[in-house]
C-alpha cells in the first residue's frame, strides 16, 4: 500500500494506471503526441464537445454522437484522448460528462449567430430552419452574412434532436455483431481502456444523466465519483446486458457491487434490471435526482464541494477504495479480451444479438 500511495504522489493515481497499462492503439502511445501543456483543453471534435472553464478548473464532456450516444470504437478512441488531455491539464481538477442536451443547445448556439450577425433567425421543426423576413432584407445586401448563420444553425439542430432521450445506449452494437475477431478484440481493448481511464481518474468525475443510460451507458455513470440523474419518468439506467443473452464482464460486476453493494448487484445483474430514476435513486445507482433542466447546474453546484477537498487527500483516497478492482482487470487484461472475443463471437451469441437488434427497430415501428 505504502508503494501505491508512494506512486500515486508521483504520478497521480492515473498516472499509476497509465505506467502499468499496456500501450495500445488506444492507449498513451495513441494520444501522447496530442498533449500540449499550453493547450486550453476546449475542443469540439465529431462526437465529443469538451469545454474547460479555466476559472473553476472544471470541463463539461458533452457526448454528440447522434442518434443515442452508442459506443462505437471511434467514439471510445475520442473519449479516451479527450480523457488523458484533461488528465494531463494541471489546470483541469473536475470533469462532467453529459449528453448534448435539446434546449441549452440550440438556443445558445442559436443566439450566438444572432447576435453576431444583427440578425433574426427562427428555429422551426428541427431539422428545418428559417430566416426570417428582417434577415431577409438585410441579407440581399450581402450574401456573405445569410450563408454561414443558416450551416451552423442546421448542424446544431440536427443535433438537438436526436440526442433528446439518451445519455448513452451503451456499447455500440453494430460493433459485436457480425464483426471479426481481430476487430471485436480491437474494440474490447478500447472498452476496457475507457473504463480504466475513467474509473482510475485523478479527476473529480460526475455524470450529469440528462437521458436513459443503459449498460455501457450505465458503466460510464457508475466510473464517475457521483451521479445526478434526471427525474425523468421516460428515463432508465442499468446493466441489462442478460436481456440481451450476453454477460456484464467480472469488471462490469465489480463496479456495480462497489456502487450499490453485493445482494443489489445480484438481483441487478442477474435480471438485467433496467431502473426508473426513483428506484435507481433508491438502491444507490445514483446519487442524485433533480429536474432534467436542473442536472447540469447541480453537477456544478456539487462538483465545487468536491473540489474543495485538496487534491491530494481525495486522490489518494479514492485510489485506495478502486485500485484492488483496476488491478484485477489490468492483470486479466489480455485474458479478458480472449475471453469477449470468443464469447461474442459464438454464433448463438450472435443470433441473440440479432434478434435484440430487429426488437429495437420493431418496437421504433
Ligand atoms: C464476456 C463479456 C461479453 C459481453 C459483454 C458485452 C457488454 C455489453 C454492454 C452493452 O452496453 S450492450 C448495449 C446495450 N444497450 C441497450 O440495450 C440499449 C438499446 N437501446 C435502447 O434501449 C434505446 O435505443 C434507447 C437507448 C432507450 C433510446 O431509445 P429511442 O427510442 O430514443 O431510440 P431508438 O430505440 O429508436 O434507437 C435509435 C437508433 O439507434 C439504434 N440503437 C439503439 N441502441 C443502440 C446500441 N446500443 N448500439 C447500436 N445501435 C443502437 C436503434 O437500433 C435505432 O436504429 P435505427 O434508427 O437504425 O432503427
Amino acid at each position: 500500500m505504502a508503494n501505491v500511495l508512494r506512486n500515486s504522489a508521483k504520478f497521480g493515481f492515473s498516472g499509476v494506471l497509465s505506467q502499468l497499462s499496456i500501450h495500445s492503439r488506444h492507449g498513451r502511445e495513441c494520444v501522447s503526441p496530442c498533449f500540449s501543456l499550453q493547450q486550453r483543453n476546449n475542443s469540439t471534435s465529431p462526437k465529443i464537445k469538451v469545454d474547460l472553464d479555466n476559472s473553476t478548473g472544471v470541463a463539461v464532456l458533452r457526448m454528440q454522437s447522434p442518434p443515442v450516444n452508442s459506443l462505437s470504437l471511434d467514439f471510445l478512441t475520442e473519449f479516451c484522448i479527450n480523457l488523458e488531455k484533461l488528465e494531463m491539464d494541471k489546470s483541469c481538477r473536475g470533469l462532467i460528462i453529459t449528453s448534448v442536451s435539446t434546449h441549452t443547445h440550440t438556443h445558445t448556439d442559436t443566439d450566438t449567430v444572432t447576435q453576431s450577425h444583427k440578425t433574426m433567425i427562427h428555429t422551426i421543426t428541427p431539422p428545418v430552419c428559417v430566416v426570417s423576413q428582417t434577415l431577409s432584407k438585410v441579407s440581399s445586401t450581402g450574401l456573405d452574412i445569410i450563408t454561414l448563420p443558416v450551416c451552423v444553425c442546421v448542424c446544431v439542430c440536427l443535433v438537438s434532436q436526436t440526442l433528446s432521450k439518451v445519455f448513452s445506449a451503451g456499447l455500440d452494437i453494430m460493433e459485436m455483431y457480425g464483426k471479426s475477431p481481430e476487430r471485436c478484440g480491437e474494440f474490447w481493448k478500447a472498452v476496457q481502456e475507457m473504463w480504466l481511464k475513467l474509473y482510475g481518474s485523478n479527476m473529480a468525475t460526475i455524470a450529469a444523466i440528462n437521458g436513459s443510460s443503459p449498460a455501457g451507458g450505465c458503466l460510464m455513470s457508475i466510473g464517475c465519483d457521483y451521479r445526478i440523474m434526471a427525474d425523468n419518468p421516460r428515463y432508465s439506467i442499468g446493466l441489462n446486458e442478460t436481456q440481451l443473452g450476453i454477460v456484464a464482464p467480472f469488471w462490469f460486476k465489480d463496479t456495480l457491487v462497489n456502487t450499490v453493494g453485493n445482494r443489489a448487484a445480484e438481483l441487478s445483474l442477474e435480471l438485467g434490471l433496467l431502473y426508473s430514476a426513483p428506484d435507481a435513486l433508491k438502491i444507490g445507482l445514483v446519487d442524485q435526482l433533480v429536474p432534467e433542466d436542473q442536472v447540469l447546474s447541480t453537477a456544478q453546484d456539487t462538483m465545487s464541494k468536491w473540489l474543495a477537498v485538496p487534491d491530494h487527500a481525495r486522490q489518494i483516497t479514492k485510489s485506495m477504495m478502486r485500485k484492488q478492482t483496476i488491478d484485477k482487470l489490468l492483470s486479466n487484461r489480455e485474458a479478458d479480451i480472449t475471453n469477449f472475443v470468443s464469447f461474442i463471437t459464438k454464433d448463438s451469441i450472435q443470433r441473440s444479438l440479432r434478434m435484440y437488434l430487429e426488437m429495437l427497430k420493431s418496437r421504433k415501428a
